[in-house]
């Protein structure tokens, strides 16, 4: 069955306890948490405080997407603080091989983030040692924004690669994710789906869950 991992990036952070009970209880696999530092992309948002504070609301995966340049300094208190995946872009890491493995040294699973310009071939030397790759299907920095259709080409050829020599790794998918653009990826071959503003720009996070997790399947 597809997964759905909201992003809490839409969310009220008013009432981010709120927010997440919400769709726990409304069906989700993963709590998805953007954290963006104002160089590597033109937002700010949350740190390991955060994370920390969310990581008792509910026994959910937190599914932590690093938007940061040098993540490496910081996979040790996004660990600590209770992450269960932590995905490094591959354009903030020239020793990917050793951020990959330093995640994995921390007991959390590690993913691999792939820019929608960047091109495919930067993944084939890391594919095996990942648990996950995320595909941006927008340019990360903000929630709310357009599909850009020709990731799921790459993704297409990514998962060429992954029957070959790594059929353990999940696809992800990120990025104006809803119920038009989910069957697409899942067609591709994504495993989870992220979805921010076509969760909870809606009243009803149950039903928003359903329709993007039935116009997948
Ligand atoms: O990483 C992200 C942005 O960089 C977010 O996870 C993503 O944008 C989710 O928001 P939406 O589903 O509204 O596009
Ligand atoms: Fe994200």
């Amino acid at each position: 069955m597809t997964k759905i991992a909201p992003s809490i990036l839409s969310a009220d952070f008013a009432q981010l306890k709120k927010e997440i009970m919400e769709v726990d209880r409304a069906g989700a696999d993963y709590i998805h948490v953007d954290v963006m530092d104002g160089h590597f992309v033109p937002n700010i948002t949350i740190g390991p405080v955060v994370v920390k504070a969310i990581r008792p609301i509910t026994t959910l995966p937190l599914d932590v997407h690093l938007m940061i340049e040098e993540p490496d300094h910081y996979i040790e208190a996004f660990a600590e603080a209770g992450a269960d995946i932590i995905t490094v872009h591959v354009e903030t890491c020239p020793h990917l091989h050793r951020t990959i493995h330093a995640i994995k040294e921390k007991g959390v699973k590690a993913g691999v983030v792939i820019n929608p310009a960047t091109p495919k071939e930067l993944l084939y030397p890391i594919l095996p040692d990942v648990d996950l790759v995320l595909f941006m299907t927008v340019n990360p920095g903000f929630g709310g924004q357009k599909f850009i259709t020709n990731v799921i080409e790459k993704i297409k050829q990514v998962d060429e690669w992954r029957r070959a020599f790594a059929p353990h790794v999940l696809f992800e998918v990120d990025g104006g994710i809803n119920e038009k653009t989910a069957k697409q990826c899942i067609d591709a071959g994504v495993d989870i789906l992220v979805a921010g503003s076509a969760i909870f720009n809606q009243t009803d996070r149950k039903q928003a869950i359903e329709t993007i997790r039935k116009a997948a399947e």
